[in-house]
């Protein structure tokens, strides 16, 4: 990859996306599914943006919709300055795409494809500075179908880089990586953000927004639940420590900053005669468990906030919900 281009190319004014509004429908023998419904979005020129959601949640609609790939049926949409329904060649070359599942020419090498796609481009980056960047020098002359699932998806980053995009898009590009493939190709992807390029990234995974993205927006049924920097998605206090406990043969459970006075404070009213509070419980909750709480999948020892209420006697910032003594989930933080 070229050395000079270390200054992000940020800061021309506009964000790289703007979406307001965006709808979009599909009609299946008759049923109408509404995949996008409203969605609103802004992704800043030089960050890694994440949308994270769950299988269904319009997700790669909305990124094929943000691509050129897909009509939308309602709101408004910028991408570079420009509406991709409208949008011609120029600006086709200043994205660059990444998809779920590309099929091409498996029988041409690494070196012949690279090559092959930096012709389409006005102001294409080296095909062999890309070769190596992406970490395939050694399988440069390896037909594409040879590769490993890892070597493929790099060569997939290498044919969406070679034209330079402003704005690449990655949709769901470690799927099916090992741990170790999944760790070099966040490298990969923090070193072209620092090269300048603007990322749009889809993932189920939460640690993978956690590593690379700057922001996330969680998207259930068409729309954007929850937007911000990973680590604070779910708003302040989504990461409180959660007490649960059982008295009367109900479950209680509660979101605190002050555990220890709120055991203390159970201990003393509750403790039978072993000094044990029934069913006592002090869970940290992990931000995969306020994700699956955003996608509408919360781990059951979890109390949402909308159902909480001040119990007497103990510190104000702490709130109580008491539920049905039923089973739940031994430990809801992983
Ligand atoms: N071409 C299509 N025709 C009909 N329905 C579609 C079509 N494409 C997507 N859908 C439906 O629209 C909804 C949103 O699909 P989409 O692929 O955008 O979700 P996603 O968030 O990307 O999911 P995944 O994580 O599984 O890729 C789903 O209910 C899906 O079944």
């Amino acid at each position: 990859m070229s050395t000079d281009r270390t200054a992000p190319r940020a800061g021309t004014g506009t964000p790289a996306i703007e979406v307001r509004g965006l709808t979009k429908r599909y009609t299946k023998r008759g049923v109408v599914k509404q995949a996008v419904d409203g969605l609103d979005l802004t992704v800043e020129r030089g960050e890694i943006f994440a949308v994270l959601g769950p299988n269904g949640a319009g997700k790669t609609t909305t990124v094929e919709i943000l691509e050129g790939f897909r009509k939308r049926d309602g709101g408004q949409v910028q991408v570079l300055g420009e509406d991709p329904a409208l949008a011609g060649r120029a600006w086709r070359s200043r994205i660059g795409v990444v998809l779920q599942d590309p099929r091409d020419q498996a029988e041409l090498t690494v070196r012949e494809l690279v090559h092959h796609f930096a012709t389409f481009y006005p102001a294409p980056r080296d095909p062999e500075e890309v070769i190596a960047a992406v970490g395939l020098e050694e399988k440069a002359s390896t037909r594409s179908r040879q590769l490993s699932g890892g070597q493929r998806r790099r060569l997939d980053v290498a044919l969406g880089i070679v034209g330079d995009p402003e704005l690449l898009f990655l949709d769901e590009p470690t799927t099916g990586f090992d741990p170790q493939a999944r760790r070099s190709f966040w490298d990969l992807v923090l070193s072209l953000r620092a090269g300048g390029t603007t990322i749009l990234l889809t993932t189920h995974y939460l640690d993978e927004a956690a590593h690379l993205a700057d922001r996330a927006a969680v998207v259930r049924d068409g729309k954007v639940v929850a937007l911000g920097a990973p680590a604070d998605l779910g708003g302040p206090g989504a990461l409180r420590p959660v007490v649960r406990w059982e008295a009367d043969g109900v479950t209680h459970v509660e979101r605190t900053d002050h555990p220890t006075a709120l055991v203390a404070s159970l201990a003393a009213r509750l403790a039978g005669p072993d000094g044990e509070v029934p069913g006592l419980r002090v869970l940290q909750p992990s931000l995969e468990d306020v994700y699956l709480e955003l996608i509408g999948a919360a781990p059951t020892a979890l109390p949402t906030t909308s159902s909480a209420e001040a119990v007497p006697g103990l510190p104000s910032d702490t709130r109580s919900s008491a539920v049905p003594s039923v089973p739940v989930a031994e430990e809801a933080s992983r």
